[in-house]
């Protein structure tokens, strides 16, 4: 398992990019699945869960070309189905959340689909009982294999029904969404997500043939077509990336510029940085976060402690809590951090605790940070990621911390950003690959 060691307290300076988006590029890959045609989509972030899954496509005999770093070509024209009961299959999908996926356009397309119990990070009971509702209401059957742990879909054709989502799920109003644009009839999906990820998912389609409306809000109508065709599509910038970068800029109180963030899409990420009291300049599609000597929480308008607590979009996504926990400890203040969605992604604050920084764990979804200035710094540490986000904010740490840091188990960082020693390096990092 490879590690990170941190040189703290360097600055950074200069002009960073962000990848594509992950969970956007998870959803446009398994929309390939829904044609025979090529799809190109540009791009693609060059991370782990998205090779997993592009791999997991080979596999299963979808012809796939990479005719530029961040470009891919697929052709679903000829899927080895059978290769769905395989046990290199249900062992690769079952490591990747995004895998899940594939049910809804297998079960549309082909009337069959395959799936073991999904992996991802391990922040929290993970269910998927909106997903299999969902698709069940539009007439497909579930069985469940106990002996192989795994499920089993089936369809004639799906027919158009109205629903009402138990949650916002994100890939489950996916899954439903990829399965809907080819049954029959007209479907309804109230209380859906619409992140950008679904915003973009539903503009493929659409280019394909699918017939969606009402993108970018929490009701989609479809009135499913018979067939779809290809496209090419390019994947927003990753908006939980630009996040991690503001954070890391304030908290090494360094002068960066965030290029071609898709600020439009942003939603309330830019102003919730700035409600922590960051500097968060737009320049055109860029922004530019200026140097920090210090930054102050704000209260709320009565004068109370500030809360950033996450919400389904538009409200602040729960990827981005464990960052904004980070960067308090280096503020004027103090915050309440309240992630609602997730039951076990606050508990790598323990880490920072070792490190110095002041912080109340109240309960499983609560904790208080005490921003200590720049007063005092963190103290390097020796650390294992537990997730995705909990390691880019030990990373943060690490980087604006006094002395040396290891942290382990840095696949969890690598699942999600791109060659992020390397770029980070390249504006004044210090941090080596073991
Ligand atoms: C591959 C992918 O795209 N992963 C993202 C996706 O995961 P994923 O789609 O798996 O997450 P869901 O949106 O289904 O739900 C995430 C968690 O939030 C809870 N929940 C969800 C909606 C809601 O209205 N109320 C509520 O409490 C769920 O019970 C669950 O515990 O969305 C999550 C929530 O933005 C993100 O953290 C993940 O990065
Ligand atoms: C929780 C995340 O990812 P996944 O859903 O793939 O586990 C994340 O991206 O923060």
């Amino acid at each position: 398992m490879s590690s990170f060691v941190i040189e703290g307290g360097y600055k950074l300076s200069g002009e960073i990019t962000p990848q594509g988006a992950k969970n956007e590029a998870l959803e446009v890959i398994c929309a390939v699945l829904l044609t025979s045609e090529k799809v190109t989509i540009h791009n693609v972030p060059d991370i782990l869960d998205v090779n997993n899954l592009i791999q997991l496509f080979r596999d299963m005999q979808v012809k796939v070309e990479h005719p530029a770093a961040d470009t891919y070509t697929f052709q679903a024209d000829a899927i080895d189905l059978d290769y769905l009961n395989t046990e290199d299959f249900l062992r690769k999908s079952g490591s990747l959340r995004g895998s899940v996926m594939i049910v809804g356009p297998l079960v549309a397309r082909f009337g069959k689909a395959l799936i073991p119990k999904p992996g991802g990070d391990k922040i929290g009971r993970r269910r998927l009982d909106t997903h299999f509702v969902g698709i069940q209401k539009l007439g497909a059957c579930f069985s469940y294999d106990a002996e192989r742990q795994l499920y089993e879909i089936e369809a004639k054709r799906l027919k158009g029904a109205y629903m009402l989502l138990d949650e916002a799920s994100v890939t489950g109003t996916a899954n439903i969404l990829m399965a809907a644009v080819l049954a029959e009839g007209k479907t309804t999906i109230y209380n859906a997500a619409c992140e950008p990820y679904l915003q973009q998912l539903s503009s493929m389609l659409n280019q394909m043939g699918a017939r969606i409306s009402g993108v970018g809000s929490n009701l989609l109508t479809i009135e499913g077509v018979e067939s779809l065709g290809g496209t090419t599509h390019t994947i927003l910038p990753d908006m939980i990336e630009v996040g991690s970068f503001i954070g890391m800029a304030a908290m090494t109180a360094s002068d960066i510029t965030i290029k071609n963030t898709g600020y439009d899409k942003l939603g309330i990420i830019p102003e919730s940085f700035r409600r922590l009291g960051i500097t968060v300049e737009q320049i055109g599609d860029d922004i530019h976060i200026p140097t920090h000597d210090s930054y102050e929480i704000d209260t709320f308008i009565d004068g109370s402690i500030m809360t950033i607590a996450d919400a389904p979009w538009p409200g602040l996504t729960p990827d981005l809590l464990s960052v904004f926990l980070v960067v308090a400890t280096q503020a004027v203040g103090s915050v309440l951090i309240h992630q609602k969605m997730f039951e076990s992604r606050l508990f790598f604050v323990d880490k920072l605790i070792d490190m110095g920084a002041q912080i109340i764990l109240c309960d499983p979804h609560r904790a208080t940070v005490i921003g200590l200035g720049n007063r005092f710094k963190l103290r390097g540490s020796n650390m294992v990621s537990p997730d995705i986000r909990a390691g880019i904010a030990l990373l943060i740490a690490a980087m604006s911390a006094e002395g040396t840091s290891h942290i382990h188990n840095i696949d969890q960082i690598d699942r999600g950003y791109q060659n992020i020693d390397k770029r980070l390096n390249n504006i004044g990092a210090r941090i080596t690959r073991l």
